[in-house]
């Protein structure tokens, strides 16, 4: 692993004994960036996304966590992409970032006042990518919380994109505006021209699926008008808030393969 900055951001990249290699900002234990041994990036990054901590970064795997979209009181998909986390552990080809409540910032806090544990761990595996994130209720009573991995993949012919596996959808094609929830599969096929990727999850319910189509990319200041049709967003996310007793454990798993 080697220290390295996104933007204005300190930034750990780790790479594979086959040359793969991904780029995580320690703002949000955000995976900026996630290039396969044959070095194409598979990852979408709007060319507006703020890089200073600012705001959230538009792009990469943006955590979800305790709360998504607006479905709560607190602050719109949680406070993890708000805050800087920290290298708990490493090795050349993984790294485990955390955060708990103290590192939130203390505005965010105060919506959410929880202790906890979140642990998020990047493995690089060959073609794959494994994202494992743990939640840890360190405090004395029960909390609810909702979490997500915000995928956005880079596709090179939005128009012909292909998501195969989604309950009552085969397959789903993109084009206009889409923000869809669905019961989760276990696994899914990504494919547009020239690439073809895996996505499995354990320990989450939904594959949110997003795209904000042209209006809404317009309405985006962090993203260019014309950047819509270069990525789709497929997300593992246990949407509704669900309970974690004091000193429980909640595991969610997601890996991506490129298998072209
Ligand atoms: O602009 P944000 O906060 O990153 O959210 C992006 C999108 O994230 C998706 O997960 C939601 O389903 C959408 O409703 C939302 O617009």
């Amino acid at each position: 692993m080697k220290m390295v900055t996104f933007g204005q951001l300190p930034a750990v990249c780790i790479t594979a004994p086959d040359g793969a290699e991904a780029l995580i900002a320690l703002y949000g234990a955000h995976l900026a960036s996630w290039k396969t041994a044959d070095g194409r990036e598979r990852l979408f990054m709007s060319a507006q996304s703020p890089r200073d901590g600012s705001a959230a970064i538009r792009g990469g795997v943006p955590v979800i966590f305790p709360q998504f979209s607006t479905r709560g009181t607190g602050q719109r998909h949680g406070v993890a992409r708000l805050s800087h986390w920290r290298v708990a552990d490493n090795g050349d080809d993984w790294v485990e970032l955390a955060l708990n409540q103290d590192a939130v910032p203390p505005a965010l806090a105060a919506g959410w006042p929880h202790a906890f544990a979140l642990a998020l761990r990047f493995t690089l595996r060959g073609d794959a990518i494994v994202m494992r994130f743990t939640v840890v209720n360190t405090g004395a009573a029960p909390f609810d919380f909702a979490a997500a991995l915000h995928t956005y993949y880079a596709v090179e012919d939005f128009t012909q994109t292909v998501l195969e596996g989604l309950p009552d959808e085969s397959p789903l094609r993109f084009g206009p505006k889409l923000d869809n929830i669905y019961a989760a599969p276990a696994a899914l096929t990504l494919s547009h021209p020239g690439a073809t990727l895996q996505l499995r999850q354990q320990g989450f319910t939904e594959w949110v699926v997003w795209n904000p189509g042209l209006e809404g990319a317009t309405a985006l200041t962090d993203m260019a008008d014309d950047e819509w049709q270069r990525f789709v967003c497929i997300e593992p996310a246990l949407v509704d808030k669900r309970e974690l007793a004091a000193g429980a454990t909640w595991t969610g798993v997601h890996t991506v393969t490129a298998t072209l």
